[in-house]
């Protein structure tokens, strides 16, 4: 377990976290999401204790990182890909860090084994691509068999075969009792593997909740109706004062009812239906929601002006 009571960092001027206070417990995958430079990595330095706070307390399993006894088989992290010594041979980089944490040496080829690294063991952790960087972080964070895995987009380089394998990995790290606190900025991928999430912005808690809980809130709820008498339908959910769209594709979406409530209506007027679903929002669209204004690196919108862009001088004439 993790536990951040009003933990604060301070860079000079600027509040990288700002007063969090949160508890990220065991059996669960707990996803953690913010927008650039909202404080995560930062927060999860400070629980490893690479960073002191400037307030607060971050305690794994009840104790600091400093007074834990035995801190690899407490909690593992994986915060930086390339925290090696280029020169060292993988299974070398792996061997000291075993020794320091009082770990047998055949758990190396375990964890080689288990991060599909084998076949790479003996090579230069220098020349590793960033996904098998990121694969020897984690061999190193699992060497002691900690209580608590923090990952700090722990995707990022994998190839698609690994993004699915440290997806079900972490899944089951957490059905086996224990923590995992993982960020990402892949949020159809957290969607699929966090229980729970901790969004933040700008050093600040902004949602600390399940995520199935946080998308159902964050999002607008419809519910896609298809019908032939599509507009006799639209007329009357307005009567009842709620809210409908026709799609592209000639269904309406209806806010503010639920599917029985649509049906039941329709069933009244002798209506048919062809479709009468409940829309679900997608993660992306409730952190876009949910992050709006703190978020400190806005970009304008994603079009091209055709008419000015790429062209020197194009507005001339
Ligand atoms: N060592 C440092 N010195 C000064 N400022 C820092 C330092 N580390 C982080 N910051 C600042 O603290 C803020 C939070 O940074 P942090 O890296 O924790 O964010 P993040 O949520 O992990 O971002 P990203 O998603 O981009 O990785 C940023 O404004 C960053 O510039």
């Amino acid at each position: 377990m993790i536990e951040l009571v009003e933990l604060t960092k301070r860079y000079g001027q600027r509040l990288a976290v700002d007063g969090l206070s949160l508890t990220v417990r065991p059996g669960t995958v707990t996803g953690f999401l913010g927008p650039n430079g909202a404080g995560k990595s930062t927060t999860m330095r400070l629980i490893v204790g690479l960073e002191q706070p400037t307030r607060g307390t971050a305690l794994i399993n009840g104790k600091p990182y400093a007074a834990l006894k035995r801190p690899l088989s407490e909690v593992g992290a994986l915060l930086e890909a390339k925290a090696f010594h280029p020169g060292r041979k993988a299974c070398h980089h792996l061997r000291w860090i075993a020794a320091a944490a009082d770990v047998p040496a055949k758990r190396i080829d375990e964890v080689l084994e288990l991060v599909g690294l084998t076949s790479a063991a003996r090579r230069r952790a220098g020349a590793f691509s960033l996904g098998m960087a990121q694969r020897l972080g984690l061999a190193a964070a699992l060497l002691a068999e900690p209580q608590v895995l923090i990952l700090d987009e722990p995707a990022n380089g994998l190839d698609p075969e690994g993004v699915n394998w440290i997806r079900q990995f972490m899944r089951g790290y957490a059905e086996s009792g224990r923590t995992v606190l993982v960020s990402s900025h892949l949020l159809s991928e957290m969607a699929e593997t966090a229980d729970h999430l901790v969004v933040i912005g700008k050093g600040k808690l902004i949602a600390d909740l399940p995520t199935q809980d946080f998308i159902r809130t964050a999002t607008k709820r419809q519910v896609r109706v298809r019908a032939p008498e599509a507009g006799r339908l639209a007329d009357l959910i307005r009567l009842a004062d709620q809210q409908v769209e026709r799609d592209e594709d000639g269904s309406l979406l209806v806010s503010g009812m639920e599917a029985a409530e649509v049906g039941r209506l329709a069933a009244q007027h002798a209506i048919e239906l062809h479709e009468l679903s409940p829309q679900t929002g997608s993660l992306e669209e409730a952190f876009l929601n949910v992050t709006q204004g703190a978020s400190e690196y806005n970009t304008s919108p994603a079009h091209t002006d055709v008419t000015t862009a790429g062209v020197a001088g194009g507005n001339q004439s």
